[in-house]
């Protein structure tokens, strides 16, 4: 019922280079390491995404095996336009290695991975994924702490000009507006001129995902976004995230049940690397199978 009508791959693959950065300084040295991190501090091409029947990602028939052992087994996935999916699964049930393949760190052995209609995430590297319009948010906060909060949004901007160009550059109104309404998004417009090192470690998550927000993604993947927030926080991050949906789709892997209750239309239930439950909150609780293998009841 869902499979991917195939068509003929037809996109031209960029490959962009950042421009030669000479480390000068602490504050170079800082970002040039921290392009290794973010791929998103690439240049974009923005290939079009065709979202026939409102599906923007497809995981089909997808296996992947380390050193014999099985992460990923036939797993088959679907995530519809604007869609917020939460992503269950007890420890090893295989939730980064999905990511990964997602994203193009880890390439299946077999199966198959689509960005819409068109684009075969398979044959893309990862810069090439992250500027087709997959963002990845890890656990792990890693903003730019000598930078104030406006000045990360400004280096994270999408745009024809490289970085660099762009950060040095004086924004023109559009840009400065893209700035403004994200910061509202995230909540941190009162503290644009804050360095981001003195942010709260929840509004340093808010600040990343503000980052990737700069890059107009289709589909964010964040993972375990509230590991060690305080409940104001949590409660903040659901806010944001439910107000994304819609215009992103929106795949989060997170172990809280309760913060996946309060933002949770769809969860799917990972276990041993394939999808063994996907539903309601509430019928993936009164699911047996998942009792027995995730809630251990
Ligand atoms: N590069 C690798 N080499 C060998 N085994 C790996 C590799 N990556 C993942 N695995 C194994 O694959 C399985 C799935 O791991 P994965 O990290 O994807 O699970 P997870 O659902 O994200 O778990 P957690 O909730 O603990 O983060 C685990 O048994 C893990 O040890």
């Amino acid at each position: 019922m869902m499979s991917r009508t195939l068509v003929a791959e037809g996109m031209n693959h960029h490959k962009e280079q950042l421009p030669e950065i000479n480390p000068t300084s602490e504050l170079l040295n800082e970002i040039t390491r921290r392009d290794q991190v973010f791929s998103f501090l690439k240049p974009q091409y923005n290939p079009k995404v065709d979202v026939k029947n409102g599906m923007l990602l497809y995981v089909e028939g997808v296996s992947v095996s380390f050193d014999g052992f099985k992460a990923i087994n036939d797993l088959n996935l679907y995530i519809k336009e604007g869609e917020l999916r939460c992503i269950i699964g007890p420890n090893g049930a295989g939730k980064t290695t999905m990511m990964d393949i997602i994203t193009g760190k880890t390439r299946p052995d077999v199966g198959d991975v689509w960005l819409g209609q068109q684009l075969n995430l398979l044959k893309m590297d990862e810069a090439e994924i992250a500027n087709a319009g997959i963002g990845r948010k890890f656990q792990k906060p890693t903003v730019f702490e000598a930078l104030t909060v406006w000045e990360n949004l400004e280096l994270a901007m999408a745009g024809e000009k490289s970085t660099w160009r762009l950060f040095r550059a004086v924004l023109s109104g559009e840009q400065k507006c893209d700035i403004e309404r994200v910061l509202e998004l995230i909540g941190l417009d009162t503290q644009s001129r804050m360095l981001a090192g003195k942010l709260s470690h929840g509004q340093k998550q808010w600040l990343e995902i503000g980052m990737l927000l700069m890059q107009k993604p289709k589909l964010l993947l964040v993972d375990e976004p509230v590991a060690g927030m305080t409940h104001q926080e949590m409660d903040r991050t659901a806010e944001l995230l439910l107000s994304l949906a819609g215009e992103h789709s929106i795949m989060v892997v997170e172990h809280d049940m309760d913060f996946v209750r309060s933002i949770a239309s769809t969860v799917t239930v990972l276990h041993q690397g394939h999808v063994l439950a996907e539903g309601s909150m509430k019928s993936i609780q009164d699911d047996q199978r998942v009792r027995e293998v995730y809630l251990g009841q």
